[in-house]
């Protein structure tokens, strides 16, 4: 007889573990839940803590790796329970420092189990079909919402409320469905090599800062003092207001330019005061097509690498990530 299909379940909190509170002052996580209808498999819970994902942060997201990296010899698959607000920035840290053989994928609910829309079940059983698959090794982790199944990389939440929540730029790499109970997974690509790094730590002191129209820099001074790194969400393909240029060029820490336009590279093409152009030649260094939050990460584990402002900026143009 052959032995069941082991998958574990870590569960985090968010919506998907939430429930109205008693004392009616809104959702909390509560209970963690259970997934529906899978025959034949062994399921392992596990639940390391139980917070609204705006409370996580780059040490839970370090524990939460030291946890997949214990339980990946013994399992199958993995899935992890998230909340949906930062759920895309736990999948990238995880992308940039898993190396494990067997697929992690997450997933979570926009609405809560007492909802008539309650999408926690489905979403949950998807995510355990993703992650018992073969065709789901190798590609990294995996954010699974809606029967869409996305890369860590590109994956962004696009809606506040509504049940597909979650899209990016260019879109899901694969698809999951079901014929009655049989599970149709499709993946539209290959997997592809990636980078993985093992920071000493997580604490490096990076802040994002939000470029608008009429933006003198203010807040930047104070910023660059305090903080070991910047991410500007800069403005197109990677432009600031001119104020911006001599700040950045007096900054020897790294200053990653990404943008808060929702799709598209940072290019360093115009040569206007501020333009892209010029904060490259100033010190700067373009994201390539991270959003800010995950160019974030990224150079919060690079410092925590212990690399330097040409290392970095390395990693950021060869696209290593
Ligand atoms: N849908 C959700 O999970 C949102 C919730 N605020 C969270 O991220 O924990």
């Amino acid at each position: 007889m052959s032995t069941p299909p082991r998958l574990a379940v870590i569960h985090t909190g968010g919506t998907i573990a939430s429930r109205p509170s008693p004392d009616g002052r809104g959702l909390t996580p509560q209970q963690a839940p259970s997934v529906p209808g899978l025959d034949g498999v062994q399921v392992h819970d596990v639940q390391p803590f139980s917070l609204p994902s705006p409370h996580m942060t780059p040490a839970h997201m370090g524990q939460l790796a030291a946890l997949i990296e214990t339980l990946a010899p013994d399992h199958d698959g993995i899935v992890v329970t998230h909340g949906t607000d930062t759920l895309e920035e736990t999948a990238f840290a995880l992308h940039l420092t898993l190396n494990v053989p067997v697929p992690v994928v997450l997933t979570g609910s926009m609405r809560h189990a007492e909802e008539v829309s309650w999408d926690g079940p489905a979403n949950l059983l998807d995510a355990a079909h993703v992650a018992l698959h073969p065709s789901s090794r190798e590609r990294g982790p995996l954010v699974v919402i809606g029967g869409d199944i996305f890369d860590a990389r590109t994956v962004t939440k696009i809606h506040t409320t509504a049940v597909d929540a979650f899209g990016g730029y260019p879109g899901p790499i694969g698809r999951i469905d079901r014929e009655g109970r049989t599970p149709r997974l499709h993946y539209f690509a290959r997997p592809e090599p990636r980078a993985t790094y093992r920071p000493a730590h997580l604490n490096a002191r990076v802040e994002i800062l939000y470029a608008y129209a009429g933006w003198t820099g203010e807040g930047y001074a104070e910023a660059a003092q305090r903080a070991d790194g910047l991410v500007i969400a800069a403005l197109g393909t990677g432009n600031l207001p001119a104020e911006l240029l001599p700040l950045i060029r007096a900054t020897d820490k790294p200053v990653i330019i990404a943008t808060r336009t929702h799709a598209g590279p940072v290019l360093p093409v115009y040569g206007y005061a501020g333009g892209g152009a010029t904060l490259v030649e100033a010190g700067a260094i373009p994201a390539s097509f991270l959003n800010a939050h995950k160019a974030r990460l990224l150079l919060l584990i690079l410092l925590g690498q212990g690399l330097t402002r040409e290392q970095i900026r390395a990693v950021f143009e060869r696209d290593e990530f």
